[in-house]
């Protein structure tokens, strides 16, 4: 970690761009590689970079169900004899000679002296023998050997993530386990004397804790091994118990409420005590005030207690460190251009990311409208929502009908 991002004191607003870079720049992959088979690979980051130990295809082979032969001996014979089959998984062991040809099926081996397939329905069949009615061309139909990796070549990167299609890659390689980085270990809990659990009744301006549902459900589409370490009132000795258990077993700890002043909170000041603090304030809309800092070997993640200001300030801040952690370079997400389905109110000064609602229209054309009241605690817009309308720090309020930037969820909560 470098001390100039995370031992600062409190700072003046800081742009997005700066609080990201700040955050990234703090955020290192966790230490320990694990030799994992290909299930627990799914997810994770790998390690070591993959080459190709052989070809793939092995060999060649036919794309489509039909005959090999030589191109060649098209012009000689009117019809030629089928002399054998090979099927996907049993090849034709004989030779082929001029006037003669041999049945094969798609991911069939070709015969080595065969060098081209005309596919089955581009003949008509005599009993023993074909008749070739539409020529192919010489090759045709011939997938060939390394045409998909070739051995020795790199397959997979160190720190490329693994997907569904990167398990297929390896399974074709012959690979039964691979290196992976240790997932990161992630500890959060909420704070706050108002919060209630399910079943608890609700007394006189309590609320149920919602914050720490929705963080289990981002953090687990983020796929890190995550402990809910609770509900944390506003009581100095269990926010002590519960930040010492969260440094002593968390790579990255996160939390909700008490972000914004801070001096009256337990959990700043005990940051401040024990580990390295900095309160932000951030030129966003939502989630402006947030607290990052270390508490041991962790990293901290002080979230804005307001539901939407916790969720996108996890989206911008907190995904991206733990992309990081896990080995994973970052990428931004993917960001598009929507008109403006209705008009959008904004105050300049601060990068505002309201919740829209993206749709396609039969053009194609990427069109988005509000997904109403755009509010810190209007949590049911965030559900509403499918992406975030992104409004640059200095432009003010939108006319319907204009060019915006948009931010898709699924490319933002992953
Ligand atoms: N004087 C100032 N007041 C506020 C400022 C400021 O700069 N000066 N910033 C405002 C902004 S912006 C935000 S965002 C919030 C941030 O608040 P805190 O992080 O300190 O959080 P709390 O005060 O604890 O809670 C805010 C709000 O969210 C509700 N909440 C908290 N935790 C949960 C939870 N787990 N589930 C559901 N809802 C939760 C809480 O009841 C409050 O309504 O501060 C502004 N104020
Ligand atoms: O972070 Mo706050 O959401 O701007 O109300």
């Amino acid at each position: 970690m470098s001390p100039s991002s995370c031992d600062e004191t409190d700072s003046e607003a800081l742009t997005v761009e700066e609080a990201l870079a700040r955050v990234l720049e703090c955020a290192q992959p966790v230490t320990g590689i694990e030799h994992v088979d290909l299930h627990t690979a799914h997810g994770r980051v790998l390690a070591r970079e993959v080459t190709a130990p052989f070809n793939v295809p092995p060999h060649p082979n036919s794309a489509m169900d039909g005959y090999a032969l030589r191109a060649a001996t098209l012009a000689e014979s009117e019809r030629f004899h089928v002399v054998g089959d090979a099927f996907a998984g049993h090849p034709y062991r004989g030779t082929i000679g001029a006037g003669e040809c041999v049945r094969v099926m798609t991911g069939g081996v070709v015969p080595l002296d065969a060098d081209t397939v005309v596919q089955q329905e581009h003949v008509s069949i005599d009993g023993p023998y074909i008749r070739v009615r539409i020529h192919p061309t010489l090759g045709a139909n011939i997938r060939h050997p390394g045409e998909d990796l070739a051995s020795g070549e790199r397959v997979l990167t160190s720190g490329q993530r693994i997907g569904s299609a990167e398990l297929g890659l390896l399974a074709s390689l012959g690979f039964a386990e691979v290196d992976v980085h240790r997932l990161p270990r992630v500890a959060y809990f909420s704070t706050g004397d108002e919060l209630r659990g399910p079943g608890e009744p609700l007394g006189e301006g309590d609320i149920y804790d919602s914050n720490r549902q929705t963080l289990y459900g981002l953090l687990r589409e983020i796929g890190v091994q995550a402990t809910d370490l609770g509900r944390i009132p506003d009581d100095e000795t269990a926010t002590r118990r519960v930040m010492a258990e969260a440094a002593d077993q968390a790579d990255l700890i996160v939390t909700s409420g008490g972000a914004s002043v801070g001096a009256a909170d337990h959990v700043t000041r005990i940051l401040r005590e024990t580990g390295q603090a900095n309160f932000w304030k951030i030129a966003m809309k939502p989630g402006r005030p947030l607290n990052f800092g270390r508490l041991g070997k962790a990293l901290f993640f002080g979230l804005p207690g307001n539901p939407v200001s916790a969720m996108v300030t996890f989206a911008l801040f907190v995904g991206p460190a733990l992309h990081r952690l896990r080995g994973e370079a970052y990428t931004p997400p993917m960001s598009l251009r929507a008109v403006a389905r209705s008009a959008l109110r904004k105050v300049p000064g601060r990068t505002d990311y309201q919740r829209g609602m993206l749709t396609q229209s039969a053009d194609g054309t990427f069109e988005v409208e509000t997904a109403g009241i755009q509010a810190s605690h209007i949590l049911s817009g965030m559900s509403r929502a499918n992406c975030l309308i992104r409004l640059p720090r200095d432009a003010g309020s939108v006319e319907a009908g204009a060019m915006v930037d948009i931010i898709p969820f699924h490319t933002l909560f992953r």
